[in-house]
């Protein structure tokens, strides 16, 4: 037990909700191929969150790295997302480089909350009010994604966006139960911020995972 912890603690296991080969549904690469691992574990607490489930890491199984790249290995995708929960919980580099040693892109979903850590393609950075995120990310964010739930969002949105790097991508995505409502607005708001993109949760319309 002490043993599996430690070997947690250096990031050489890491518990696995799930891992699946879907289509990349949001942001950048939305339409990709892409295996997703989704870590378990998140203090972060978004009211409105999508995978509740993932939030207690001790329900979920305590893989070895080498079993997590296998997985990804039994499909023709060369793109790899690590997502959650919130993966920076966990120390990325061990993982990330076993992947880049096979050969796969690796990017990242997350909110930024812990210290940055592994070697990753494309940093997706979705900031949340909830926890603030560590200062560590603003430098490695590829994509700011900022999910609008509520119309301080905006602002919340443009707050992050004068800290990530000019080239970083700025993006708004209607939170799934609020698009009816939001949806309008964002459009507009794009049109007249053309810094901004929309993007849609589209695996949610196509009904994969
Ligand atoms: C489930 S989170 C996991 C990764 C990390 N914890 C994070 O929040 O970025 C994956 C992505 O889904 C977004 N998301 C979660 N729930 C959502 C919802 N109800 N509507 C729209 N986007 C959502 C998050 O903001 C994040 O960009
Ligand atoms: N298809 C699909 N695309 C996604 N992009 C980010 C996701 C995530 O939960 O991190 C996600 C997801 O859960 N499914
Ligand atoms: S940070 Fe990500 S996984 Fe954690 S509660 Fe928020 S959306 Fe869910
Ligand atoms: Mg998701």
């Amino acid at each position: 037990m002490e043993e599996l912890k430690n070997k947690v603690n250096e990031g050489l296991a890491l518990p696995v909700m799930e891992a699946f080969y879907t289509i990349q549904g949001e942001g950048t690469h939305v339409g990709t191929a892409a295996y997703f691992i989704r870590l378990g574990g998140c203090d972060v607490g978004c009211v409105w969150c999508d995978v509740k489930e993932s939030w207690d890491a001790g329900k979920w199984p305590i893989l070895a790295i080498e079993e997590i790249v296998k997985g990804a290995l039994e499909y023709p995708g060369r793109m790899v997302v690590i997502t959650g929960g919130e993966p920076l919980m966990y120390s990325l580099g061990p993982l990330t480089k076993l992947l880049k040693a096979q050969g796969f892109r690796v990017h990242l979903e997350t909110s930024g909350a812990h210290p940055f850590s592994g070697e990753f393609d494309w940093v997706c950075f979705s900031p949340k009010k909830f926890k603030k995120p560590h200062p560590s990310i603003y430098e490695k964010a590829d994509e700011l994604k900022v999910v609008v739930y509520h119309n301080s969002d905006f602002d919340f949105a443009e707050t992050h966006a004068k800290n990530v790097a000019d080239t970083c991508k700025k993006i708004l995505q209607p939170e799934w139960g609020k698009k009816d409502q939001f949806l309008g607005k964002i459009i507009d708001y794009v049109k007249s911020r053309p810094i901004w993109k929309i993007s849609l949760q589209t695996h949610k319309f196509m009904d994969i995972p």
